[in-house]
């Protein structure tokens, strides 16, 4: 995240931290609690690393050094990645991970409410945060302490002008403010972009790409998680 500040504890109850464990074990990408069996991420996450046994998921952190091998853990039952995916750039940037025990929900670790479906005027979306471990500039490193950054969403019609080689669909969303200086950055994506509405905070975003991090005329780009409420649903409510 370049430009925020640190959260603090409890701030963002739905925001897991996705390590894989690999040669290091690190922090990965960003994800977001929906139910307590449930995980919202991005494609992107997951696609160099497609087997469920190599993902651990950590809730209710605020710093990655809190996160030692004695820590717990979630571990991964079934990864969903949808099936329209190719690269983050042409959209369809979501996964679902199903965690292999259900969670505890608690004031620490619960879930954020998925945006109505079809929601079209993000205009109402007037309090928007972007939240990661990630860089806080370009050439960065992975951030302890979970930070946050406030950041309105634009109008795609604006988003489509900065990203002229681009087809920025409805499928997608974009924040930023012109003069940049606050986006999200590597080590963000798949994370949450949440917004407050009428004192409930809603998924609106999963942070997926964009041109370099906080340049100006150049906004970040998140999945319109309003778009995929119909997926989300049927991947997850068991028949
Ligand atoms: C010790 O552990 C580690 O070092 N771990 C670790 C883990 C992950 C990564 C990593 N993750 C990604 C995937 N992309 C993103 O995260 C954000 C993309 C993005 C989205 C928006 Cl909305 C706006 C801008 C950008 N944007 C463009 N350029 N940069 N950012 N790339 C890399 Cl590299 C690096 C290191």
């Amino acid at each position: 995240i370049v430009g925020g500040s640190n959260s603090s504890v409890g701030e963002w109850p739905w925001q897991v931290s996705l390590h894989t464990k690999l040669s290091i074990q690190s922090h990965h990408c960003g994800g977001s609690i929906i139910s307590d069996q449930w995980i919202l991420t991005a494609a992107h996450c997951l696609e160099d690393i497609p087997l469920t046994e190599h993902w651990h998921v950590y809730s209710n952190i605020l710093k990655q050094s809190e996160i030692t091998n004695e820590t717990t853990f979630f571990k991964v039952q079934k990864m969903i990645i949808h099936p329209r995916y190719e690269i983050s750039e042409a959209g369809y940037d979501i996964a679902l991970l199903k965690l292999d025990t259900p969670m505890n929900f608690s004031v620490l670790q619960q879930p954020v409410c998925l945006p109505s479906q079809e929601e079209m005027n993000m205009a109402k979306y007037t309090e928007c945060w972007v939240t990661g471990w990630g860089y806080t500039k370009e050439r960065g490193t992975i951030e302890d302490t979970l930070q946050k950054v406030k950041i309105p969403i634009m109008p795609n019609a604006e988003c489509q002008f900065q990203y002229p080689e681009h087809r920025i669909t409805d499928k997608m969303l974009c924040a930023g403010y012109p003069e940049g200086g606050k986006d999200a950055c590597q080590g963000d994506s798949g994370g949450p972009m949440s917004c407050k509405f009428q004192n409930s905070w809603y998924l609106v975003g999963i942070t997926s790409w964009g041109e370099g991090c906080a340049r100006p005329g150049q906004p970040g780009v998140y999945t319109n998680v309003a778009k995929f409420v119909d997926w989300i649903l049927e991947q997850t409510l068991e028949d």
